[in-house]
């Protein structure tokens, strides 16, 4: 099983460095001072590396939305009780949480994958790929088996490969899983050597108490396990969780297929760590719709060397930051296709020398 992650990550290539200077060029001739249009320059120029076009237009958008649970709960490290999870994916495959809701506004199809909720559940619309009911408490043992962390990691590879197949141009990552924060932190403490206090945030909305029992938690959970940076499956298997490698599967599917994956929160960020640790280039199919208001996204971002495009204190996870940022993708297609250049429009460039 070890050979198929090989499989996917041997085909990760650099983006097509040929479109990308061809869509900077086409922004200058725009009809506009060069740069003026700041982030979503840059944007059209990775979209272009990406897609191998200079004006991109991504008709497929899906969000995966991975669910699963998390045996360190039974240490206090949420606001909320385990089951909300189980709950909450009824109101997924019905279509009323905020991520339905946003991507229908962006005109994106929601996937959810049951990865390792904690509880059984049917619907029509469920992917279920259920590794385990759930992972065991971190603080005490691994979070779960290093194949079974391979065979999560695999699921993410394959919804992501079946959804390419479907014709899907751009991914959007979510998630649910109650206790999450807690692995996602453990994550960025064990490959970048943060301490737990400063990776560690109030996720759902804990306390103060609460918080200074999380990072104890995180703090123990490093200390019990020994993570090793140097191997990604160590980390993921010992302090991650199942929805954690599914959502690092989806990034690296989406990368090996040369097609953008947009981050969303502090997860999804836990995920881009473990899905760079096993191929570093996946890093140029990735971007940060935004910064989360969990303590330790922004420092996570730092670390990935990813700009994020939005700040509006969103804490939610779900994929909602990332759908939201579809109004930001669509702009830039917008502007590719349509703007006038300085020749159509008739219009004077800058003066030489004054550039
Ligand atoms: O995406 C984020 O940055 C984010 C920040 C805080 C909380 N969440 C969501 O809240 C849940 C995890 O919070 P917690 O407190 O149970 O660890 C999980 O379902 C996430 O989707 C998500
Ligand atoms: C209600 C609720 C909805 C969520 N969506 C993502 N994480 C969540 C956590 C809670 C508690």
């Amino acid at each position: 099983m070890q050979s198929a992650i090989h499989e996917i990550t041997g085909r990760i290539t650099a983006p097509d460095e040929k479109s990308s200077l061809q869509a900077v060029l086409h922004l200058n001739n725009l009809t506009k001072p060069p740069g003026s249009l700041g982030r979503l320059e840059a944007l059209a120029v990775q979209l272009a590396g990406i897609s191998s076009t200079v004006k991109p237009s991504y008709t497929k958008r899906t969000v995966v939305v991975m669910a699963a649970d998390h045996g360190v709960c039974s240490e206090g490290v949420s606001a909320f009780p385990q089951e909300v999870t189980l709950q909450m994916a009824f109101n997924f495959l019905t279509g009323g949480a905020a991520v339905n809701v946003l991507a229908r506004q962006g005109n994106a199809e929601v996937q959810f994958v049951d990865i390792g909720i904690n509880g059984e559940l049917s619907h029509p619309d469920l992917i279920a790929r259920k590794v385990r009911m759930g992972t065991d408490n971190m603080a005490v043992g691994p979070a779960m088996s290093r194949d079974e962390a391979l065979q999560a990691l695999l699921v993410g590879v394959q919804v992501a490969e079946e959804a390419v197949q479907n014709g899907t141009d751009l991914f959007i990552t979510g998630e649910m899983g109650i206790g999450n924060t807690t692995a996602s932190a453990a994550i960025l403490c064990a490959f970048e050597n943060v301490s737990p206090e400063l990776a560690v945030g109030r996720g759902t909305g804990i306390d103060d108490a609460q918080l200074r029992n999380k990072i104890r938690v995180v703090n123990q959970a490093i200390h019990i396990n020994q993570p090793n940076a140097a191997d990604p499956l160590d980390v993921l298997s010992k302090v991650g969780g199942l929805e954690i490698a599914g959502l690092a599967g989806v990034i690296l599917g989406a990368a090996a297929n040369r097609v953008p994956v947009v981050l969303d929160g502090f997860i999804s960020g836990a995920a881009a760590l473990v899905a760079r640790a096993l191929a570093p280039e996946s890093i140029s199919y990735m971007i940060s719709s935004h910064v989360s208001g969990e303590q330790g996204h922004r420092l996570m971002l730092q670390r990935l060397g990813l700009e994020p495009l939005l700040d509006l204190g969103l804490r939610l996870g779900e994929g909602t930051g990332g759908a939201l940022c579809l109004h930001l993708i669509d702009a830039v297609s917008h502007i590719m296709n349509e703007m006038a250049t300085f020749e159509s429009a008739g219009v004077s460039g800058a003066e030489i020398g004054n550039q």
